[in-house]
């Protein structure tokens, strides 16, 4: 594996190598749920490219960025060990020489859910991943559906856009209590993180009601996950709702469409996020 730091050198490196180019865009602090979709890249593409970049574009004034966990020989052993070819790290001066002028935004998909607490997050989203794919130009790129709604706004922005990529979703990886993995774990003390496990309790109880047909309104289906998260007494609800997916509008019977219920919560300083899909009439 070649670590890459210039958007010269990556270009350089991938100008003759074999296709298809696997890219799979980090921040980082790489886990269990990255390696999963670096290793299905590797199966599926013949060459694997892996960024570690922590965009400050999509973090707002008062959020992480400063003390995001940041740790590149780390992460770079993880991901050579997972099948990567070339991880390209570029210093934030190289992705933005200059404060950039230029936003990409997808209306729309991205004023709801995430967007409404995080103002501007998902432009610098689209921002990065717009410069990501003109820098890298893979054929396939992979994304968790850990992050549902930045995957709806990517594949909305390829498909808008006529990028000549096709954007793979990845299931959650989840720790073996139900925790689904994400780089924010580590701020959660021993307290936090044992009540955090509501989240994926809240979402899979609503998903067995759902499923047996107990519940077949949104509404009913988003007041039972409220319901179980307010048992931790830590958890402060940011938002739980439950739309059509991938179209983030409101619905009112959970089986007409495709739905996801997403929710995001605050247990101290960390906001946590999470969601299941509910496949709607067709696949049930
Ligand atoms: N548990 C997971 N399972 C599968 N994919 C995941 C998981 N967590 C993150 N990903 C995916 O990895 C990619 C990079 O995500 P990122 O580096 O932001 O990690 P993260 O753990 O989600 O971090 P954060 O805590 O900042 O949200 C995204 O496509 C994201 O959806
Ligand atoms: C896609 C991404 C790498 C863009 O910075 C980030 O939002 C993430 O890690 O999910
Ligand atoms: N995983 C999405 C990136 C972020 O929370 O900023």
């Amino acid at each position: 594996m070649r670590v890459v730091k210039t958007i010269e050198g990556i270009r350089e490196a991938l100008s003759s190598a074999q296709r298809p180019v696997g890219f799979i865009p980090t921040m980082g602090s790489l886990h269990a749920g990255h390696i999963s979709l670096i290793e299905r890249a590797r199966r599926e593409c013949a060459t694997v490219v892996v960024s570690v970049f922590v965009n400050p574009l999509q973090f707002g004034p008062t959020e992480d960025f400063d003390h995001y966990p940041r740790d590149l020989d780390t992460d770079a052993r993880k991901s050579e060990e997972a099948g990567t070819d070339f991880l390209f790290a570029p210093a934030t001066k190289e992705l933005y020489p200059a404060p950039p002028r230029t936003r990409v935004t997808v209306s729309g998909l991205t004023d709801r859910l995430c967007g409404a607490s995080r103002p501007g997050h998902f432009d610098g989203v689209a921002t990065v991943v717009n410069k990501l794919l003109h820098i890298v130009s893979p054929d396939r790129v992979y994304f968790g559906l850990k992050d549902a709604q930045q995957l709806a706004v990517i594949q909305r922005m390829t498909e808008d856009l006529n990028l000549p990529v096709r954007v793979v979703p990845c299931p959650t990886l989840r720790e073996s209590d139900g925790l689904a993995m994400s780089s924010r774990n580590v701020y959660l003390s021993p307290e936090e993180r044992e009540q955090a496990t509501v989240l994926n309790r809240a979402l899979s109880l609503a998903t067995e009601q759902v499923k047996t047909g107990r519940i077949s309104r949104a509404d009913e289906a988003a007041q039972l996950i409220r319901e179980t998260i307010r048992t931790a007494p830590q958890a402060e609800i940011d938002y739980v709702e439950v739309l059509s997916y991938p179209d983030l509008e409101r619905v009112h019977e959970i089986r007409d469409q495709q739905v996801i219920a997403a929710t995001a919560v605050r247990f101290g300083n960390t906001r946590l996020i999470d969601n299941v899909i509910w496949p709607g009439k067709e696949d049930s």
